[in-house]
C-alpha cells in the first residue's frame, strides 16, 4: 500500500570521487524521497550515479555532502531492513539453493528464529519461486532465470522492509524477464514492500513502478519525477495500451536526451 509517509530521504545529496584523472562530481544537490510502499525506479545515462545513490540507501557509502535518512535517522551502515539485490552477485555459488535462501536467516540479526521457523520460511520461498525440486542443487546447475528467482528468494527471506535492486533482470532473456516482472509484482502485492530499482529498461520501469526518476547526465540531478498512474495489481496487457506507450515514449525521450548530453560532455573532454 503506497502512502505519503517518507521513509528514505535524500536531502541535498552530493557525491564526489577522487579518481586518477582528478575529482569526479557524480551527484549534485539531489533531493528526493522514497515513501512507504513506493516502487520507485531510477533511469538515466550510464555512469550518472544510479548505483552510487543505491549504495547510499543501502549504507555502503556516505555522500560527500547532504544527508541520506531512513525514518529521520542518518543511514550509517547496511541493515537487515534493507535487502539488496545486484545483477550478478545475488547468490553464493558454494551454497545449495536452500542454503542460499537460509543464509540471511542464520546471521546474527535473525538469530531469534528457531530451526522450525527457518525451515518454514525457506520452504515458503522455495515454493513461491518454483524452486522446491531444486532445493539441493547448486546455482551453477540452474538457468539464469532460476538464479534470479533464487536471488529474489534470498533477498525476501529475511523480510526486509526495503528491497533495493540494481539491474536485477539485465542478463535475462525477454520472456524470463517478463515472467520475473509478474512474479515480483505478485510478491510485492502480497507482502507490501518498498522498492528502489535501477534499470536501463524504461518499459520495465513504467510497468513496475508508481514513480520513475529520470536522472540527468553528470553531475547528476533529477531531470524529472514521473508519476505512473496505473493501479496495482498490474497485468501484462497494460503494456499494449496507448496510455502505457505514451508514457514509455515520453520517459524514453527524456532519458535519450540525457544520454546525448553525457556523450557530448565525454566528447568535449576527449577533445580538450
Ligand atoms: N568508488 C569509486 N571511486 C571512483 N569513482 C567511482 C566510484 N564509484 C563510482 N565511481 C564513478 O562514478 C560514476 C557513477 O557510477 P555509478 O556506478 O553510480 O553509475 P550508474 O549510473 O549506476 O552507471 P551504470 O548505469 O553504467 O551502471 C562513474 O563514472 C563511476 O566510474
Amino acid at each position: 500500500m503506497q502512502t505519503n509517509q517518507e521513509r528514505i530521504v535524500f536531502d541535498n545529496v552530493s557525491m564526489q570521487f577522487d579518481t586518477p584523472a582528478g575529482q569526479l562530481q557524480v551527484v549534485q544537490d539531489m533531493s528526493f524521497s522514497v515513501n512507504q510502499g513506493d516502487f520507485i525506479s531510477l533511469v538515466g545515462p550510464s555512469g550518472c550515479g544510479k548505483t552510487t545513490l543505491m549504495n547510499m540507501a543501502a549504507g555502503f557509502v556516505k555522500p560527500t555532502r547532504g544527508r541520506v535518512l531512513l525514518d529521520g535517522k542518518h543511514i550509517e551502515q547496511p541493515g537487515p531492513d534493507r535487502g539488496v539485490m545486484f545483477q550478478e552477485y545475488g547468490v553464493f555459488p558454494w551454497l545449495t539453493v536452500e542454503q542460499n535462501i537460509a543464509f540471511g536467516l542464520n546471521l546474527k540479526v535473525s538469530k531469534n528464529l528457531d530451526a522450525a521457523e527457518k525451515k518454514e520460511i525457506v520452504d515458503r520461498y522455495l515454493n513461491l519461486m518454483g524452486l522446491t525440486d531444486f532445493r539441493k542443487a547448486f546455482p551453477k546447475t540452474l538457468s539464469g532465470g532460476m538464479r534470479q528467482r533464487l536471488a529474489l528468494a534470498r533477498t525476501y527471506a529475511v523480510r526486509p522492509e526495503f528491497v533495493l535492486m540494481d539491474e536485477p533482470f539485465g542478463a535475462l532473456d525477454a520472456q524470463t524477464r517478463s515472467a520475473m516482472h509478474d512474479l515480483l509484482l505478485d510478491v510485492l502485492y502480497a507482502e507490501g514492500k518498498t522498492v528502489m530499482l535501477i534499470t536501463h529498461s524504461v518499459e520495465e520501469a513504467v510497468y513496475l513502478s508508481n514513480k520513475v526518476l529520470v536522472i540527468s547526465a553528470r553531475p547528476s540531478q533529477i531531470r524529472e519525477v514521473v508519476d505512473i498512474p496505473f493501479p496495482y495489481p498490474r497485468h501484462r496487457s497494460l503494456q499494449e495500451t496507448p496510455e502505457f506507450n505514451t508514457l514509455r515514449a515520453r520517459i524514453h525521450n527524456s532519458v535519450m536526451q540525457e544520454y546525448a548530453a553525457q556523450e557530448a560532455l565525454a566528447k568535449q573532454k576527449r577533445v580538450a
